[in-house]
């Protein structure tokens, strides 16, 4: 059988198809620029022979549906989804779920309202995934979509760490409250850690860092998530591409009194014009990088606030946990920028977080890897996250459950 995974974006797809007797990734691919005059497909595929191919071409897509469509359509001319009665299932990544989810949930009616309900607390991703869920199931019916919730992992949380020093009835009646995100990859990378650790996941206490465009660090007890950065919504916390992370929250009252910011404004500022971008300019990190070694001094600064931020939650992370086995960076940046691990580890060889130069800096190293010396007190490892593995291993046993 085969499971198709599908992350929809506000203008994007990326889908990959598993064939889950080895969970080989047979193809993966996006769409890009949907809505645009020139949208993008891409498609990775295995032939016949095992052979990597792979195939670009633009095209309008107008819509999430006429993604969807055409990813399928792609899917089958290439041979790796020959018929649709091969899925078993159809897995969405979805940001937000609440109190409501635990755990993946194959969706009807009720869990779409629920997904819709969720919808203020994570406009810039439920919207979109939603979309993606809503198009798999009118266009194929017989396959059931299952939802899996960046929220779920972290639902683990004790109260103290949940909640947030506000009245009693901002939780009770509003549940505003500490969800946190990106717990697909953070319980993916976790147990892959512990692999890497020879331990099993429940004896092992780690700090997974998942930096990506969105960022955010975990601090996981025995296996189980005890806190997170990410809060109400995938705002709080660490400097990200767009969004600025902690900051007093009085910094929204005074920019509402002083400068007029209504709603809107204060969104669009803090979640799309704020981070990395807002700091200087731009919000890639690769981009960054070159600018801060050319010596512009805002890309500089960028680097400087993002790993300080970093370096931060693994302090307070470590006194949470009390021990720590390994700290684990992954995403975009946590898996390619050295320079990033190494100011946010420097100075934290009293707690036995140590890097080894030469393999943090080990610019060809992929893969899973040790960036610590052997004999570190705490691991400290680069494990490349594969949300879309985890939510179709996932989406396939809630169907079969
Ligand atoms: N070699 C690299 N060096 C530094 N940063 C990198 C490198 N490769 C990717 N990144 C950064 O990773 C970030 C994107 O991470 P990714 O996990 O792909 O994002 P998303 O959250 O969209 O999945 C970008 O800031 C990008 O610049
Ligand atoms: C929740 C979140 O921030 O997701 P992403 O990193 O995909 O934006
Ligand atoms: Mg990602």
């Amino acid at each position: 059988m085969k499971v198709l995974v599908l992350n929809s974006g506000s203008s994007s797809i990326k889908y990959q198809l598993f064939r889950s007797a080895d969970w080989t990734a047979i193809a993966y691919g996006l769409v890009a620029r949907i809505g645009e005059s020139e949208s993008e497909l891409r498609l990775n595929w295995l032939d016949g022979a095992g052979e990597p191919q792979s195939s670009r071409s633009s095209l309008p897509i107008p819509t999430h549906r006429h993604g969807i469509d055409q990813i399928v359509a792609s899917l089958r001319e290439s041979g790796a989804l020959a018929d649709v009665a091969e899925l078993a299932a159809i897995g969405h990544r979805v940001v937000h779920g609440g109190e409501h989810f635990k755990h993946p949930t194959i969706v009807d009616d009720s869990v779409t309202t629920a997904i819709r309900d969720t919808i203020p607390l994570a406009p810039l991703h439920n919207p979109d995934n939603l979309v993606g869920i809503e198009v798999t199931r009118t266009l194929f019916p017989g396959v059931p979509s299952v939802a899996v919730f960046d929220t779920a992992f972290h639902q683990t949380m004790p109260p103290a760490a949940y909640r947030y020093a506000l009245p009693e009835s901002l939780y009770s009646e509003h549940r505003i409250r500490r969800y946190g995100f990106h717990g697909t990859s953070h319980y993916y990378v976790a147990k892959r850690a512990a692999a890497f650790l020879d331990k099993p996941l429940q004896d092992c206490n780690l700090i997974t860092l998942h930096l990506g465009n969105g960022a955010s660090a975990a601090a996981i007890h025995a296996g189980r998530c005890v806190d997170t950065s990410m809060g109400l919504t995938p705002l709080e916390g660490l400097v990200m591409g767009t969004r600025c992370g902690d900051i007093d929250p009085a910094a929204l009252i005074y920019l509402s009194r002083n400068l007029g910011l209504d709603a809107e404004a204060l969104d669009r500022l803090l979640n799309r014009q704020s981070g990395l971008l807002g700091i200087c300019g731009v919000n890639d990190m690769r981009e960054i990088n070159r600018l801060a070694q050319e010596g512009h001094a805002d890309a500089e600064l960028a680097i400087g606030i993002t790993a300080h931020r970093l370096k931060k939650y693994i302090g307070a992370y470590y006194a949470e946990l009390g021990r720590v086995d390994a700290v684990v960076f992954t995403g975009g940046i946590g898996e390619n920028a050295a320079d990033i691990r190494r100011r946010a580890c420097a100075g934290l060889e009293r707690l036995g977080i140590v890097l080894d130069k030469a393999a943090n800096e080990a610019s060809e190293a992929r893969g899973e890897r040790c960036i610590s010396p052997p004999e570190g007190e705490v691991q400290v490892l680069v494990i490349p996250t594969n949300e879309e593995l985890e939510i179709a291993q996932q989406a396939l046993a809630a169907v079969t459950a």
